[in-house]
Order: structure tokens, then sequence, then C-alpha cells
């Protein structure tokens, strides 16, 4: 199942920055981590905010809830989440 995510995240302003730094750090491995595994399709920033639209490929929503709130940084976001499905235009035959 695919869903397209965003996420805006918004770090308290009196956050130490060694805690910030490490709440990335670990961020960026488990992100990077889900890519390799396929589950985490693709990763964009949005110009100018502190913010991703993402794509996921996981088997459930359950599932994608458990990925997205493991994230170290999801106290810290306002995450949407849409369904996605197949569009009948579409010229890419792999897509789900
Ligand atoms: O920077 C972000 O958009 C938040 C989050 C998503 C991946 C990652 O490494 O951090």
């Amino acid at each position: 199942m695919l869903f397209k995510v965003r996420m805006d995240v918004r770090l308290p302003a009196d956050m130490p920055k060694a805690t910030a730094d490490e709440l990335k750090r670990t961020e960026r491995e488990l992100a990077q981590a889900l890519q390799h595994s396929g589950k985490w399709r693709h990763l964009w920033r949005i110009v100018g905010q502190y913010a991703n639209i993402s794509i996921f490929d996981v088997d459930s929503a359950s599932e994608l809830h458990d990925l997205l709130t493991s994230l170290p940084l999801f106290p810290y976001m306002t995450i949407e989440v849409e369904a996605l499905c197949r569009h009948p235009s579409s010229i890419h035959a792999d897509e789900r």
C-alpha cells in the first residue's frame, strides 16, 4: 500500500542544540535504513520549510502508523497521511 505523508517538524525553541542534533542524527539513521528497505520510497524537502513529503510503501495502515510513531522526531512533528492507489492513466505499470 502506498501512502503520501507530509511531516512538518517543529522543535521547541529552548531545546538544547546537542539534543536536537542527536534527534536529527538518529532520525536520519532510521530514515535511511527504511529507504534501503524499500518502505520509505521517496523523501523530498519542501522548499523553504522544515517539512518533507514522503511516499511510503507498506503492508498496512497499521504498519505505517507503527513506523511513523517510531521516528525519533515523531513527538515534534505534525503528520498528514493520504492513501494512494494506481491512476488508470499512469504509464508506470510497476506502481501499486
Ligand atoms: O528532516 C525532516 O524532514 C524530518 C525527518 C524526515 C527524515 C529525516 O531524516 O528527518
